[in-house]
Formats: structure tokens, C-alpha cells, sequence
């Protein structure tokens, strides 16, 4: 669905990304780890075709240079970590902002909005400002929106792309299985997605894949229980990390342990 060939992608002077290579296909939901500033969030906007860069991304074999901003957003959805949100939106207006691509009645648009509200759990605060919200039910409302411009569980043949930064850093432990678990059903209807996640044991459960960045490269990637292992994680956080199975899972599981402050 997609994938990027020899990526390079600066700040200014500042190389960030240097020379990847990678593809995301319909049906895999890949895990994007790395330490702080390994240029996760830098990757997920260039391949959002927010962010320059050099080398080629194709989107279903296509030059995403060459995509409309309108075509674009009929494919692939972004959540970013800090969504700006410029006025006081309620809940029900941030979620319909998904649906401004479509050229639809006024009443299929609402019920779309009130399908994907409902998704992430949103109906008691439907009318709520998103000025008064917490971190985590805003976090869920982007989630919504996103589902929403991707008609995320209909049955359209397109495959589509999510691409999720750190979509659950605010979320309690309940909401955190809940999205990702949404999201790995997104992918099982012929879809792909691309989360950047820091807890590497929510990346065992629920990704099929792993691109592990370090220092502007990739370090490795493949199938989750294949890259999640002492050698990579200890390479990349360089602290002692242990890996088991999970006891009901087919999933390793890390365990790191408590370090003396010094
Ligand atoms: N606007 C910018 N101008 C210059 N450098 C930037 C800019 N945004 C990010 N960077 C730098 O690019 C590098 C990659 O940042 P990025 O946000 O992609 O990392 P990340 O892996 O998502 O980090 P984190 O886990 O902390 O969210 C960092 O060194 C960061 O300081």
C-alpha cells in the first residue's frame, strides 16, 4: 500500500532521516519505536505528505507527490500529538472536520459523526468544547475524527492508511486497549496503519510489525516478536531490558527494572 524507497528527510541543515527504505502493506498494523527524537513523528508527516523530503514515497503504487490534498484524505488519516485546535470546536464539530472531504447530505454526515463518536465513547461529551476537555478525551475525539474521515468500518474495497502518533499516551489502560484494539479491526478489514508508541508491551499486543528508528536510520523491522528482543531494545534505550512471553499471548512481553537515581 505503501512504501518509501532510499527517504532522507532534513530540518534545515539538519539531517534527521537518512536513507530509508520500507513498505506497509493492507493488513499489517506496524509499530514505529524509538528513543526520544529518533524522528518517529518526523516519518509519520512525511509519509502523511506533510514534510518534505528526498528519495520517493508511493501511496498504492503511486507518487504521494503527485496526490491532491482532496485524494489524499479520502486515504489516508493522521492523528498527530498536539493537534492545534485554533477555536473553541465542540466535540461534534471536531468530528465532523473528518468528513470535509466528502460531498455528502448534511444527514449522512452526522450519522457518520455519530457512528465514530460512539466508536471512541464520546456521546456524553457530544456538545462538549474541546477547550474543556481532558488530555486523554481529546486524544479519543482526533481518534474519532480520524476514523471518521476514513469511514473506518465501512465496507468500501480502497484499502486505507492510519498513521497515529503516540495515539495513546494520554489514555488510561481501559481506552488504551480499546483504540488499539479498534485499530488492529480497522486492519483486519484489508487496511494498514502506522503507530508511533512508546510502550513497547501495547506495540507487542497489538502490531503485526515493528520499524525500529535509531539515530536517523532504521535499526530493524519485521514482525514484532522478531524485532522486539534484548539485543534491539538494549541497543536502542541502552539500559537492561528483559524480554518474556506473554502468558496468554503469542506476544513478548519487556520488563525493565528500577534504576537508583545518582
Ligand atoms: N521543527 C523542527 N526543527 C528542527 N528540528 C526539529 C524540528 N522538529 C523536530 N526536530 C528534531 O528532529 C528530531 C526528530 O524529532 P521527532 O519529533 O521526529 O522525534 P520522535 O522520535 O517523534 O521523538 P519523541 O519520541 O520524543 O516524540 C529531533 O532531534 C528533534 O529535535
Amino acid at each position: 500500500m505503501l512504501s518509501f524507497n532510499h527517504l532522507s528527510v532534513n530540518y534545515g541543515e539538519k539531517a534527521i532521516l537518512q536513507d530509508l527504505t520500507g513498505e506497509i502493506k493492507a493488513g499489517q498494523c506496524v509499530g514505529l519505536i524509538g528513543e526520544n527524537g529518533a524522528g518517529k513523528s518526523t516519518l509519520l508527516h512525511t509519509l502523511a505528505g506533510s514534510h518534505p523530503y528526498q528519495g520517493e514515497i508511493l501511496l498504492h503504487n503511486h507518487p504521494l507527490a503527485k496526490f491532491s490534498q482532496a485524494k489524499l484524505a479520502h486515504q489516508r488519516a493522521v492523528v498527530m500529538q498536539s493537534q492545534q485546535l485554533g477555536f473553541a470546536f465542540t466535540v461534534q464539530e471536531l468530528v465532523a472536520m473528518g468528513r470535509y472531504p466528502y460531498k455528502e447530505t448534511t444527514q449522512h454526515c452526522a450519522k457518520k459523526v455519530a457512528q465514530y463518536i460512539d466508536v471512541m465513547e464520546l456521546g456524553h461529551l457530544r456538545d462538549r468544547r474541546a477547550t474543556a476537555l481532558s488530555g486523554g478525551e481529546l486524544q479519543r475525539v482526533n481518534m474519532a475524527r480520524c476514523l471518521a474521515q476514513l469511514d473506518a468500518f465501512s465496507d468500501d474495497a480502497q484499502p486505507k492508511l492510519m498513521l497515529l502518533d503516540e495515539p495513546t499516551s494520554a489514555l488510561d489502560m481501559r481506552h488504551q486497549h480499546a483504540l488499539l484494539g479498534c485499530v488492529n479491526k480497522f486492519v483486519e478489514q484489508g487496511n494498514a496503519a502506522i503507530i508511533a508508541i512508546h510502550d513497547l508491551n501495547l506495540a507487542s499486543l497489538y502490531t503485526s510489525d515493528i520499524i525500529m528508528l535509531h539515530q536517523k536510520h532504521i535499526l530493524a523491522s519485521g514482525r514484532t516478536s522478531d524485532v522486539l528482543t534484548e539485543h534491539n531494545l538494549k541497543h536502542i534505550y541502552a539500559m537492561p531490558l528483559y524480554v518474556k512471553s506473554h502468558p496468554l499471548h503469542d506476544a513478548p512481553m519487556i520488563y525493565s527494572q528500577r534504576q537508583e537515581f545518582s
